[in-house]
């Protein structure tokens, strides 16, 4: 395996790329200071082998710089639990069974459809107050998008709604604070975690600047938290149409572990949607004839009154969304993959991997763009994602390994928050593309990929009314 010295992330996906090329799909780099030795994997079958090596208790990597605020900034309040990302071994499966339960049972998430339906409707709303005379959206569109997510993520973390969509936010308002903070904490991790960790041997700026956001959102979220969970009843007989709050504080009554669970909601919720929700207008926005297509769809299956709400039987029935989503997730992923270090010696490709020494990189994006994995890849050909008999100009996604398409990671620690991703999406595709038509007239958006990729240049869609 090749020993590289050099550490240039400016472009993680682009960095990736140029390693796959460059020394082929298995990397070992070594002596990173302060880091594990990193092996980066880019086969399909290779990367079975690492879920499979995974363990009972996946081990992910810490976010080292929230470790430190949660262990010794405030201990007060986290009082030993570092919550479901930083959290490993029997407290993390504890901790994370009980949020398993209320995210990824259908039933509780399909409660959620009308509810982020509304955040949908607010969001289709405040787009046309957003729109200038040409039509067009501003330079910071993509900050609405985030607005529109937080939102929506608010109803699963606190229960309540945060008031993003309202137009000029003051900045001293709650729902402003956390979106700053969340931004902000999101960017830091980055350069604390990934970069060499100065910050290890003197608090920097960026150290700070952690501490401060970490502080909004702990006192945010604690309020929200507890002003909610004071309305249940945990003590009265369970019902059908809980909330995912409610049913987390039945679990563990523990209110300091649900605000906990709620903050690493929003954290691994927000950015991954909104980054997301990008991609997909963006796919559509660039290919007229396939938004056509799944507008022409949409019409058939939701009701002409946009005062009803959607269900979740409408969003089950579209499968074209469903498809276009999946094709602008492989385009344009938001996240590069995923991290693993194996709790046991493993055979990876033909190298002996000694347990617990490396941090293995599962970095599927990079295979995405593969025309091996995905005939014509830098084609957007939604039917690629339908199921056989429906007819696709190229070779089905269902063809490729199983493990080389896995935008929300794979195995016991896996996104729990994959079908509420799904759903908070496809309410969105659906509200705008049935009130808009998207176009996009600008040259290609410049897209880096850093802890997650994110557009870097503005998002000026143009937004036409669909019934005039
Ligand atoms: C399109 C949107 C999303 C994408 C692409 C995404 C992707 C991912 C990925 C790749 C992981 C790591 C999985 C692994 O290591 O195997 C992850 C973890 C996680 N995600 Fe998501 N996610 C999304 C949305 C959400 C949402 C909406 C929530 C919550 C409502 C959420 C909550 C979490 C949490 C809590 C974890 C940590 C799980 C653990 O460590 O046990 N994610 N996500």
């Amino acid at each position: 395996m090749p020993y590289i010295s050099s550490w240039d992330t400016t472009d993680f996906l682009k960095w990736s790329k140029a390693m796959l090329d460059e020394y082929g799909k298995i990397v070992k780099i070594s002596n990173l200071p302060g880091r594990k030795d990193m092996i980066m994997v880019f086969d399909p079958a290779v990367i079975a082998e690492v879920f499979k090596n995974e363990g009972p208790y996946p081990v992910r990597f810490k976010f080292e710089a929230v470790h430190y605020f949660r262990e010794k900034i405030r201990p007060d309040f986290y009082d030993g639990f570092e919550g479901i990302f930083n959290e490993a071994g029997e407290s993390w499966l504890k901790a994370r069974l009980i949020l398993n339960q209320p995210m990824m049972t259908v039933a509780v998430v399909n409660i959620y459809v009308p509810k982020v339906d509304q955040v949908s409707k607010d969001f289709v709303k405040l787009v046309k107050a957003l729109r200038n005379e040409k039509m067009e959206m501003p330079d910071n569109f993509k900050n609405e998008i985030f607005k529109w997510t937080l939102e929506s993520i608010s109803l699963i973390a606190y229960d309540t709604r945060l008031g993003c969509l309202k137009q000029n936010l003051d900045k001293d308002s709650d729902a402003q604070i956390m979106i700053d903070s969340i931004d902000n904490i999101f960017e830091l991790t980055y350069d604390l975690d990934l970069k060499i960790p100065f910050w290890k041997v003197f608090p920097t700026k960026t150290l700070k600047s952690l501490i401060d956001s970490s502080e909004n959102m702990l006192r945010i979220s604690q309020k929200y938290v507890e002003r909610a969970s004071a309305k249940f009843d945990l003590d009265a007989p369970g019902t059908s149409d809980m909330s995912v709050l409610q049913r987390i504080l039945r679990l563990d009554p523990d209110t300091k572990r649900a605000v906990i669970m709620g903050m690493d909601i929003l954290f691994g919720g927000v950015d991954t949607t909104s980054n997301t929700a990008v991609s997909v207008l963006y796919c559509l926005a660039c290919n007229p004839d396939k938004q056509e297509k799944l507008y022409q769809e949409l019409k058939s299956i939701v009701p002409a009154d946009p005062s009803e709400n959607l269900t979740s039987e409408h969003l089950a029935k579209s499968k074209y969304l469903r498809a276009c989503i999946k094709e602008a997730m492989r385009m344009l992923p938001a996240p590069n993959g995923t991290i693993r270090t194996l709790p046991q010696d493993a055979i990876l490709g033909n190298y002996f991997i000694p347990k617990d020494r490396a941090d293995v990189w599962v970095f599927n994006s990079t295979l995405y763009m593969l025309d091996e994995h995905f005939p014509d890849a830098d084609k957007y050909i939604p039917e690629r994602w339908l199921r056989e008999g429906e007819s696709c100009p190229v070779r089905k996604a269902s063809e490729a390994h199983p493990y080389t398409f896995l935008p929300f990671g794979r195995g016991l620690r896996q996104c729990p928050g994959m079908r509420f991703a799904y759903m908070e999406i496809e309410t969105l595709v659906v509200r705008m593309l049935l009130e808009y038509k998207l176009e996009w007239n600008h040259p290609p958006v410049k897209f880096l990929s850093r802890m997650l990729r994110t557009a870097v240049s503005p998002l000026n869609f143009t937004v036409l009314d669909r019934n005039k």
